[in-house]
């Protein structure tokens, strides 16, 4: 992990520029703006956790930076250059269902080098440099089905990080985890954070996960879609230093924000509510 980058990551930024997105209308259904004038700068060494209440367009967000669409208006750059579709210098780690389950876990970590042709000596280099980094040295040839859901999402990581990119993008990828293997993983998280250069989206439902390992957290709000509030976080950096996470996430100052932070997220919610909004 601590290789030197394939992809020059150190001098990658990515920045969001006046951003719009509305899906267009369909049949019964009308257009809804997701986005709208949408600006975020994130730079190498960039933990940003989004936060918001259901629908207020987090995942469309991500899905514009892993360039899974284009935005209606505005632009998205990485070091420059216009993001125009998915590329190896964004890894992405979905909440389930994202591992290929006939392969091993070898054979998934490594899979982006082989799809770029990468020769097998020195993919299966790297992915067990990033397995050993998740702590899954000794599963290579285990069968996905075999392992625990924690240990998939950590496969899944490996995967993300196997063709060093500059960026990782994460939808929820720990709610589908029990709460301990989540405290676990949000630990290896900010320790692979820590070693590396890496520009980290982290999408949550969790004020305690988000305060926990951003170090910026952006408050998003509905109708349409927006950025309402961004703070500067160093709960993370506490943990690294002391390593006791319980100590950080009992500490006064984490309580207070996450008070606030439940305040500006339940209005929003309220607010949905009263106005008779269902997302889903
Ligand atoms: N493919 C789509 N077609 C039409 N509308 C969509 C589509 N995807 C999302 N939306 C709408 O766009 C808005 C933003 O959705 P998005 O999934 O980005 O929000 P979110 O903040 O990630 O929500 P959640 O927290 O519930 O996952 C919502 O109103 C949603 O219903």
């Amino acid at each position: 992990m601590a290789q030197a980058s394939e992809t020059g990551s150190a001098q990658v930024a990515l920045r969001v520029e006046n951003v719009d997105l509305t899906y267009p209308r369909q049949s019964s259904h009308t257009a809804v703006i997701a986005l709208k004038g949408l600006n975020l700068d994130i730079e190498p060494g960039d933990f940003v956790v989004a936060l918001g209440a259901s629908g207020c367009g987090k995942t469309t967000l991500l899905n514009l930076m892993a360039g899974f669409m284009a935005p209606t208006a505005g632009q998205l750059t990485l070091g420059g250059r216009t993001i125009r579709g998915p590329g190896a210098d964004r890894g992405v780690v979905f909440q389930k269902h994202a591992l290929l389950p006939w392969l091993t876990v070898m054979e998934n970590a490594e899979f982006g080098l082989k799809l770029r042709g990468v020769p097998k000596v020195e993919r299966r280099r790297r992915a067990a440099d990033n397995l050993a980094l998740v702590g899954l040295e000794d599963f290579h040839n285990h069968m996905i089905y075999q392992l625990s859901g924690g240990m998939q999402q950590r496969v899944g990581i490996a995967r993300a990080l196997t063709c060093d990119p500059a960026m990782l993008l994460m939808d929820e990828p720990m709610a589908a985890l029990d709460a301990l293997t989540r405290e676990t993983i949000q630990e290896l998280l900010l320790k692979i954070w820590s070693v590396s250069n890496k520009m980290f989206f982290f999408i949550t439902h969790s004020v305690e996960e988000a305060l926990f390992l951003g170090s910026r957290l952006i408050v998003m709000s509905p109708r349409p879609g927006r950025i309402t509030h961004s703070f500067d976080l160093d709960f993370n950096r506490r943990f690294l230093e002391t390593g006791d996470s319980r100590a950080v996430k009992s500490d006064p100052d984490f309580i207070r924000m996450r008070e606030q932070v439940l305040g500006i997220i339940y209005g929003d919610e309220r607010a949905g509510a009263a106005e008779g909004v269902v997302h889903g």
